[in-house]
């Protein structure tokens, strides 16, 4: 093992450069898993595909994925598919592939633990009862019978899940290697060397193989192996950085795993049903995920229609339903603690924000125009959407200096920052004067809104931009720097999806510098008639504008109304790749760490075009999101 570190690192801030063919891979340096190159961390719930009928799949698969889950972790019980030595079946509702082939479609990466010995409170751990033939067989050792037996199943069992792979085009990222082999007292590390032969030599040598124990050194001392990334598994209630420290004694480097989170427990005949507070859960969720590691929890309780369950020793069978007080019930009703968990997932999604003044460069193809009076739209050669007036402060405006629009010659709307900082709102014909704070040669910004040109009567001649001077204290300014912005060009690239940037905080700061929030968000396919139309709703935004896969869907002003949705055709959304979502918000986001909330826009089945005051009052509120998040969380 490498030489242990007394650091506790964990995920990697930033991207590292994308690799051009589809990689899974574990990066030491930056302690994080690399996705196609990129940062990539697992949130993943555990369905056993043997425990439920593969009429059902499909529906826990995408209430697993509507949780915000980006994976799914499954057994694989040889002896549900060898029930007699050297018969297979992987038919019906026994059909590894066609589980796996549906996770893929729904968009769920799969962790699959493919054993030999699995435990899961199944019969023997998975393990066929016919190995007892060999009255003396030592299970889960170099015991040459056992061994025998586990070559042939392996034989059969890993070239049906190789094309599943990850780097093959399939689900799977990463491959279990039996389970928990520290808590057993053979501590056979010929056994786990064989193991690790026999899964190269079927799956190759870039799949990740890893293993699970208990979090204590002694667990690991016999569960972990070289070539095999060690993890573990605790449930709520640790301190989970101590926790983690258990892990950093087998892999000093690498991503942080917690394998099996327990989000409930099981239960054996005789006695109490075993419960775990959905809170003490959430709050236990929320540590993990705030030190990025990367975890899987119990999410979908199941059944158990065959006799396959299992017992623990001292003997206790254990009951036929595995309802482990999952987040998904046994029959795959979303229970409290399904939403409680959601909650939590919603605010580690991640995106990106970009301040507009950020990316002007990026956002002006003609570049920066210098005038000594402002220019029009028209006179930089733009008909619509935002223009960026910058300028220096001419003077020390330590106490606040007024800047205004004598002749209320902005049109129609000028957000005004200075180095950065939200300064106020000039508005035609409303707001001709703000006061401004900043030192003598800050930079003073004002980006313009174009909010539409009169159309009727004599003043349809409606010039846009600052039409008239603009004077700090009774001062003119002049010698402006002017960028003409082709915003929707960008979008449209989508060129900010791409941006390099470190990876935002927990939250999105709350800002009220117009900002642009990037994030994505996938329609998982083989649902009939999906994608359908539906209605974007900006619950607690204030007003900008939004793209998703670079269709300008229109403006939104919540703040204003009445009308709180925007109408999305179906035609734009797409179920083969993630659908990009851009909004600018040009004044306060409902996010940020103050708020304790993510940035999040609503899909919703109908339309709000009459909304009134107290509408949008409430839109104010700090509204709990469990019920009626339906959205997409995204920065
Ligand atoms: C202290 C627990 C030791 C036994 N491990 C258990 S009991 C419940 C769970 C499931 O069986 C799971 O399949 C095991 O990996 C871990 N675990």
């Amino acid at each position: 093992k490498r030489k242990n570190s007394g650091l506790l690192y964990i995920h990697c801030p930033f991207r590292s450069s994308s690799s051009s063919s589809r990689t899974f891979q574990i990066d030491y340096d930056k302690d994080c898993f690399l996705k196609d190159g990129e940062l990539f961390r697992y949130i993943s719930g555990s369905i056993h595909y043997s425990r439920i009928p593969q009429y059902y799949w499909k529906d826990r698969l995408l209430k697993m994925y509507m949780a915000g889950l980006n994976a799914i972790q499954t057994y694989v019980p040889w002896n549900y598919h060898e029930p007699t030595p050297g018969h297979y079946n992987f038919t019906g509702d026994k059909s590894l592939e066609h589980f796996l082939q549906l996770c893929n479609d729904t968009g769920l990466f799969v962790i699959l633990r493919a054993g030999p010995y699995i435990c899961g409170e199944w019969d023997m751990g998975g393990l066929p009862a016919w190995l007892l033939q060999k009255k003396s067989i030592v299970l889960r050792s170099s015991d040459p019978d056992y061994l025998a037996s586990v070559d042939r199943w392996m034989s059969v069992l890993l070239p049906k899940v190789k094309p599943f792979l990850y780097q093959n085009n399939g689900p799977i990222i990463s491959v279990q290697v039996e389970n928990e082999y520290g808590s057993y007292f053979a501590c056979d590390y010929d056994y786990l060397r064989h193991l690790v032969k026999l899964f190269r030599y079927y799956l190759g040598n870039d799949v990740v193989l890893f293993t699970t124990d208990g979090a204590g050194k002694s667990y690991l001392k016999c569960g972990t192996l070289q070539g095999l990334y060690a993890t573990i598994d605790f449930g709520p209630g640790g301190n989970v950085t101590q926790l983690f420290t258990v892990q950093r004694h087998a892999e000093p480097r690498g991503p942080l795993v917690n394998s099996e989170f327990y989000t409930g427990w099981l239960d054996h005949w005789g006695q109490k049903h075993s419960t775990i507070n959905k809170a003490f859960v959430a709050k236990s969720l929320d540590e993990i995920l705030a030190l990025g590691a990367n975890k899987n929890m119990l999410q979908c309780a199941l059944n158990e229609f065959c006799s396959s369950k299992g017992a623990n020793s001292p003997y206790l069978p254990q009951v036929t339903s595995y309802d482990y007080d999952a987040p998904l019930s046994e029959a795959g009703d979303p229970t409290d603690k399904y939403f409680a968990i959601r909650e939590v997932i919603r605010k580690v999604r991640r995106g990106h924000i970009y301040y507009v003044t950020e990316l002007v460069e990026l956002l002006s193809f003609s570049g920066p125009v210098k005038s000594h009076y402002p220019l029009t739209f028209v006179e930089m050669q733009q008909s619509f959407g935002f223009m960026l007036y910058r300028n220096a402060l001419p003077r020390n405006c330590s106490d606040p200096c007024p800047l205004s629009s004598p002749l209320n010659g902005v049109h129609d709307r000028a957000y005004v920052t200075v180095d950065q900082v939200f300064q106020g709102i000039l508005e035609r014909n409303k707001i001709i004067s703000i006061n401004i704070t900043g030192r003598a040669g800050a930079q003073l910004d004002l980006l313009v809104e174009n909010t539409g040109r009169i159309n009727h009567g004599k003043d349809i001649n409606d010039a846009k931009g600052l039409v008239t001077n603009l004077t700090l204290a009774s001062d003119i300014l002049t010698d402006w720097t002017i960028f003409s912005l082709n915003i929707d060009e960008v979008v449209a690239t989508g060129h900010l999806n791409k941006l390099q940037r470190p990876q935002s905080p927990m939250y999105t700061p709350a800002t009220t510098v117009p900002s642009f929030y990037v994030g994505a968000f996938q329609i998982p396919s083989g649902i009939p008639y999906m994608p359908q139309d539906t209605y974007l709703k900006f619950q607690g935004w204030s007003k900008g504008q939004v793209w998703i896969n670079g269709f300008n869907l229109g403006r939104y002003w919540p703040t204003k109304g009445p009308q709180l949705t925007l109408y999305v055709p179906a035609h734009i959304l797409t179920t083969s790749v993630p659908n990009n979502i851009t909004v600018l918000e040009l004044e306060r986001a409902p996010c940020g760490e103050e708020l304790n909330t993510p940035c999040a826009v609503e899909f919703v089945d109908t339309p709000v075009l009459n909304s009134t005051t107290t509408d949008r009052n409430k839109l104010f509120q700090k509204v709990s999101w469990l019920d009626k998040y339906q959205g997409i969380g995204f920065y």
